[in-house]
């Protein structure tokens, strides 16, 4: 799947017993979600953490705008998506960034939706308007 492809993904509803991706698919997944990237993001996948911390294997990317107005804006628009999609994030919004983590809590990682999301996220971000 290229990042377009994901981005045009559809979530699917996600149980207690969906199985989680495979190391080798988020990997993959991972990659495609490379293509979209350009140097001012950062994008960081936390995989077999060996504490256990609450966003171990998610996926977390920063994006950084020129103040809190715009960034609150992007964060709106995101939990927009989330809403139709109900698929959710953890947002963090400060002045000047949003960091955005992706991960199924119903399964304890992360599934496909996930990378749909953060490709979907990438795009939101290419529109946003006071990008840095
Ligand atoms: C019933 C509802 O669709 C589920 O609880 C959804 C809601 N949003 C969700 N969001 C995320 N990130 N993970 C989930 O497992 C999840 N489950």
């Amino acid at each position: 799947m290229s990042p377009s492809a994901l981005a045009s993904g559809k979530c699917e509803p996600c149980k207690k017993g969906s199985p989680k991706l495979s190391q080798e698919a988020i990997e993959g997944h991972y990659e495609e979600l490379g293509g979209t990237q350009s140097a001012d993001f950062s994008q960081r996948l936390i995989l077999e953490s060996p504490i256990t911390i609450p966003y171990a294997n998610s996926l977390l990317k920063s994006y950084r705008f020129k103040n809190f107005r715009t960034a609150l804006a992007f964060t709106n628009s995101v939990g927009v998506l989330a809403e139709e999609q109900k698929h959710h994030p953890r947002l963090i919004t400060e002045w000047g960034s949003v960091e955005v983590g992706w991960w199924t809590h119903a399964i304890g990682g992360l599934h496909t939706n996930d990378f749909v999301m953060a490709a979907k996220t990438d795009e939101i971000a290419q529109e946003a308007e006071g990008r840095k």
